[in-house]
């Protein structure tokens, strides 16, 4: 994809994401991988109301040559990109039901999403929840370098969902079913639930190409 296409691309996803009440205010951050660099929305930006033209631009070592001052959650987003060789795009919101689950005492650290429904397997896998950082801080950066070689999604604690993948339109839909997913264990929360099993997931796993 050309630069202008992912600049586009970006303002068209940031807009939806906005409309449909994913991310509120000026919370959330998306940024991808261009031949020369990243591409990433600037710091204190609204997602609904972003300007191509003026998206951040950082180069491969991840310096701000031009647009808006990017997001502050850069490194972030980079350990992603550091850690999964496949990663072209991240995705950061703090959509309601994902940050409900990452809010709560009570989840498996290790594996904060369970597998009740197929698609949640085939686009996320198993989320772990990464210990608190204040938002922006260097120190989540070693947090993901421990869990992103073996997971393209978290939840950062009492914070919100993080989603990697190799292209923007991937990323995005698998935020989206991450939230989907999120809302439905705190909908039948109580309740009897039926996980899938470990040979349907397994079963899942091997159809690689149904992703
Ligand atoms: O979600 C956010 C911080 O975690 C938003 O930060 P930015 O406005 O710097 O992108
Ligand atoms: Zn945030």
């Amino acid at each position: 994809m050309s630069e202008r296409a992912l600049r586009d691309a970006i303002v068209r996803w940031g807009k939806s994401l906005f409309e449909r009440g994913l991310t509120a205010g000026s919370s959330g951050n998306l940024s991808a991988r261009t031949e020369q660099g990243f591409i990433a929305t600037p710091t204190n930006s609204c997602l609904g109301f972003l300007d191509a033209d003026r998206l951040s631009i950082l180069d491969e070592e991840g310096k701000h040559v031009g647009g808006d001052p990017p997001t502050k959650e850069l490194p972030l987003h980079f350990a992603f990109y550091r850690n999964r060789p496949n990663a072209r795009a991240v995705v950061h919101l703090h959509s309601t039901y994902a940050t409900a689950l990452s809010c709560l005492a009570d989840v498996d650290p290790a594996d904060a999403v369970p597998p009740i429904t197929p698609y949640v397997v085939m686009r996320v896998g198993k989320v772990p929840v990464v210990a608190y950082t204040r938002p922006g801080s260097a120190e989540v950066a070693p947090l993901i370098d421990a869990v992103a070689p073996d997971h393209a999604a978290v939840l950062l604690q009492n914070h919100g969902p993080v989603v990697s993948a190799p292209s923007l339109e991937s990323a995005v839909f698998a935020m989206e079913e991450l939230e989907e997913t999120a809302k439905l264990v705190l909908l039948t929360r109580g309740m009897k639930v039926r996980l899938l099993d470990a040979g349907q997931i397994a079963d899942l796993e091997r159809n690689s190409k149904l992703r």
